[in-house]
C-alpha cells in the first residue's frame, strides 16, 4: 500500500495541468499549487501517507460532513425539514433553486444547505460556543488536539461574503434560518477555515468507513444507519454539480473543498484524504480526483468494485 501511495504522489508530481487555485477567497490564493498529499487510514489501524501529508490546509467544504454529523446527532431526522437530500445539479454557491423551492436547500453540502445546517446546530447559542463544540468534535474524531481554525482565512471569507450572505438572507426571508445572519455566516466561515492535514482528515473520516465507529479507539460516533446515510449523501452530493462525474470516475462517497482537499470513504476498508490545491471548473481538486481514480483502479476499493 505504501508503494501505491508513493507511485500516486510521483505520478501527480509530473503533471503540468494542475487546475486553478481558488482566488475568490483571497487568502486561499497564496497556496502553492505544486503541493500534493495523500493519506490512507484503514479500519485495521494501518496508516500510509505520501507527499506533504502532515501539512495543514483549509478544509473548506469538507467541514460540511462534520457539521452534518453534529446536526443529525442533535436533532435527528428533524433536520430534513429545512434541508433536502437530493443532488442540486447546480454550482456549490448557486441561489436559483432556493426561490422555487421555498428557500429549502437541496442538500447539506451545497453552501446554502451547509449554512442551514450550521443555523440548526446553533440552537440559540453564540458562534463561539458552536465553534468550540465543532472543534472539540473534530479534535475528538481525529484524535488530535492541535487542530485549529485559520482565523486569517475566516476573516478573508467574511470580507468577501456577498455571495454566501445572499444565500443566507434569502433563506432567512423564507423563514428557514432562526439566528442572526451575520452570526450564522461567521460560524460557517470559521467552520470552513478549519486547517487540517491529510493525515488528520483521513483519521477523522474513519468512523464513516467503519459503520460509525471511530478507530482505533473503538468508540461509536454514529449508528451504522447514520454512517450509511452520510456516505450516501457524500456519494450523491459531495462534489456538487460534478457528483455524477466523481461517482463515475472514483465510485466512493467523497467530499471536496475549495482548499483542494477531498475526503473519500471506502466503506469497510478505510478513509482516504488527498490534497492538491488546483481546482477544476466545478471547484473540485483536479489532481485530487485523478489521484483517487488511480487509487481505486489499483485497489478495487470503489463501492462498485473494479
Ligand atoms: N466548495 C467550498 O469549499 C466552498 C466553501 C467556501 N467556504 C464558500 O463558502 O464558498
Amino acid at each position: 500500500m505504501q508503494e501505491l501511495l508513493n507511485e500516486i504522489a510521483e505520478a501527480m508530481a509530473t503533471k503540468t495541468e494542475r487546475g486553478k487555485v481558488a482566488d475568490y477567497i483571497p487568502e486561499l490564493a497564496h497556496v502553492d499549487p505544486n503541493r500534493f498529499a495523500i493519506s490512507l487510514a484503514t479500519v485495521n489501524g494501518e496508516r500510509y501517507s505520501a507527499g506533504c501529508a502532515a501539512a495543514p490546509f483549509s478544509i473548506q467544504s469538507i467541514s460540511k460532513v462534520f457539521t452534518l454529523t453534529i446536526a443529525l446527532g442533535k436533532m435527528g431526522d428533524a433536520l430534513w425539514a429545512n434541508v433536502g437530500r437530493e443532488p442540486s445539479g447546480d454550482p456549490f454557491n448557486s441561489i436559483v433553486q432556493l426561490e422555487h423551492e421555498g428557500g429549502k436547500p437541496r442538500n447539506p453540502f451545497i453552501n446554502a444547505g451547509a449554512i442551514a445546517v450550521v443555523d440548526a446546530i446553533m440552537m440559540g447559542h453564540e458562534p463561539k460556543e458552536t465553534l468550540a463544540e465543532l472543534l472539540n468534535f473534530v479534535r475528538y474524531i481525529a484524535d488530535d488536539e492541535s487542530i485549529c481554525f485559520d482565523h486569517t482565512v475566516a476573516a478573508s471569507e467574511m470580507a468577501h461574503r456577498d455571495r454566501n450572505a445572499s444565500l443566507a438572507h434569502f433563506m432567512k426571508a423564507f423563514g428557514r434560518l432562526r439566528h442572526d445572519v451575520d452570526k450564522v455566516l461567521g460560524t460557517y466561515f470559521h467552520q470552513c477555515a478549519i486547517a487540517m492535514s491529510c493525515e488528520q482528515l483521513a483519521h477523522a473520516g474513519l468512523f464513516l468507513a467503519s459503520d460509525g465507529v471511530n478507530q482505533p479507539s473503538n468508540i461509536r460516533v454514529v449508528s451504522p444507519q447514520r454512517a450509511r446515510r452520510i456516505n450516501s449523501l457524500m456519494m450523491m452530493c459531495g462534489h456538487y454539480d460534478a457528483s455524477g462525474e466523481f461517482a463515475f470516475r472514483v465510485g466512493l462517497p467523497g467530499k471536496s473543498g475549495v482548499g483542494g482537499g477531498i475526503l473519500a470513504i471506502a466503506p469497510g476498508q478505510g478513509a482516504i484524504a488527498v490534497w492538491s490545491p488546483g481546482l477544476d471548473e466545478y471547484g473540485n481538486s483536479l489532481l485530487g480526483t485523478e489521484a483517487l481514480e488511480m487509487f481505486v483502479q489499483r485497489t478495487g476499493w470503489s463501492v462498485f468494485g473494479h
